[in-house]
């Protein structure tokens, strides 16, 4: 299938080390200029480097501000290969007419199993006695050592990662309670709590499985950690934001807690080779992992299938089917006719004004797809034109007041 211009002039900028898997999925489907980095890029360098992409591919290190997508006139739309789309801005990316995509399952098995891992390591006290024997020592004890049998886990955020992790859990013999904000079925014998205050206070471990938002944002504060029963163990593979990493490393310190495992932070470095700073370097009782909950090859190769493949059908065909922040629209294939997208600011009128053209120019309608949201529309035009007409009505439709973007598919 053509795009609107020849896709060795598309330019594929894929940050953060994605998979090679994405590019062999864009060579595959004929995209040649694909510009790769192993790390993200500080920000006047992706400014720089973002301005002439159509396609960008990122993970969770890169922030794509509304600053920085002002940079990128020519986006077509964003791919994050991970599950959180929160380090970008999806409304200014929703106003720009960028349809945002993301792997919403690939990594979620594999942040369970890290986690599950994690709650037997830190009930049995290993990272302290695994620390100490790398020193010299030596402390053969059962004190501060458990199985997990018949323990409480406590999972925050009963979601797509939460659920696997209480199931695993319950294959372990833990008991497994839950507190979201939604109300969520109940796999096994895992029972919602009362609250997140009740969890706090019954759980022998406590994993968070929250996105960041607004709500999330210290969620897990000094107060919140005061109610943890005491010698109770804290696991976060969610966001860094979540948790008041000061105040976990203060009921660390105190004992209040026996233990930590950590994986993400709120600032993380850049890229493998840069400087890991945070007040729980050095503490025995605390595992310490570099944001890779999702990074296992399994994971990294799905997810690189995934996302690249949303990016290339909406190249491709114009289908926005799973994008996050943008009206979805799943499209067929449009052998015989010329494929028209228009993205606009959902005013009323805008319809009318889109249909007059063809009126106006005796232009049959093969097909019309309509999509809206409270502030974007998102229109799919299929006709049989020639390829002249149909740059000109791409130049017509563009030239609507409230256009965001717009495209020619031959
Ligand atoms: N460490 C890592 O490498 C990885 C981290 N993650 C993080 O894990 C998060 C969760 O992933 P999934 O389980 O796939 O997401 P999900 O969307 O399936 O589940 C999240 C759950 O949290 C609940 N929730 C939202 N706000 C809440 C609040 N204020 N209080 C209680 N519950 C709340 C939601 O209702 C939902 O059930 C992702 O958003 C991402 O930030 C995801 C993959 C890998
Ligand atoms: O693998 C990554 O870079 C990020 C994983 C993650 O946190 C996510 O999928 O949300």
């Amino acid at each position: 299938m053509k795009t609107s211009f020849p896709k060795q002039d598309i330019k594929v900028l894929l940050l953060e080390g994605v998979s090679q898997n994405a590019v062999e999925n864009f060579r595959r489907a004929g995209y040649s200029q694909i510009e790769f980095h192993e790390k993200s890029l500080p920000e006047a360098e992706l400014k720089a480097r973002i301005a002439d992409a159509h396609l960008v591919g990122i993970r969770s290190r890169t922030h794509l501000t509304g600053e920085v997508l002002a940079q990128a006139k020519r986006l077509i739309a964003v791919g994050c290969f991970c599950i959180g789309t929160n380090q970008v801005d999806l409304e200014a990316a929703r106003r720009l007419g960028i349809p945002v995509f993301n792997a919403p399952y690939s990594n979620t098995r594999s942040v369970a199993e890290l986690v599950i891992a994690e709650a037997i390591m830190l009930l049995r006290g290993i990272p302290q006695k695994n620390a100490l024997c790398h020193r010299g020592g030596w402390t053969k004890s059962a004190a501060g050592s458990f199985e997990t049998r018949d323990k409480v886990l406590g999972i925050v955020g009963y979601g797509h990662i939460g659920t696997q992790v209480g199931v695993l859990a319950e294959g372990l013999g833990m008991r497994v309670i839950f507190h979201d904000i939604e109300s969520k079925l109940s796999l096994g014998n895992a029972r919602a709590s009362a609250g997140l205050n009740d969890l706090l206070e019954r759980a022998d471990v406590v994993t968070l499985h929250v996105p960041e938002t607004p709500a999330t944002q210290m969620m897990i504060g000094a107060s919140e950690i005061a109610r943890m029963r005491s010698g109770a163990m804290l696991i976060n593979a969610s966001r860094g934001s979540v948790v008041d990493i000061d105040a976990l490393a203060a009921a660390l310190r105190s004992g209040h807690l026996a233990g930590a495992a950590v994986d993400v932070f709120p600032i993380e470095p850049k890229g493998n080779d840069d400087a890991f700073v945070s007040p729980l370097v050095g503490m025995d009782n605390v595992i310490l992992t570099p944001h890779i909950g999702g990074s296992t090859l399994e994971a990294q190769d799905n997810i690189g299938i995934e996302v690249a493949n949303k990016l290339v059908r909406y190249s491709d065909n114009g289908s926005t089917l799973s994008a996050v922040n943008f009206p979805e629209v799943s499209l067929p294939e449009h052998p015989n006719s010329r494929r028209l997208l228009h993205i606009h600011k959902n005013v009323p009128g805008m319809l009318s004004r889109i249909n007059e053209l063809f009126s106006a120019g005796n232009i049959n309608i093969d097909a019309q797809f309509l999509q809206t949201d409270p502030q974007v529309g998102y229109v799919v035009i299929d006709v049989s034109t020639t390829e002249a007409q149909a740059v000109l009505l791409k130049d017509q439709l563009a030239a609507i007041p409230g256009t965001l973007r717009s495209r020619v598919l031959y």
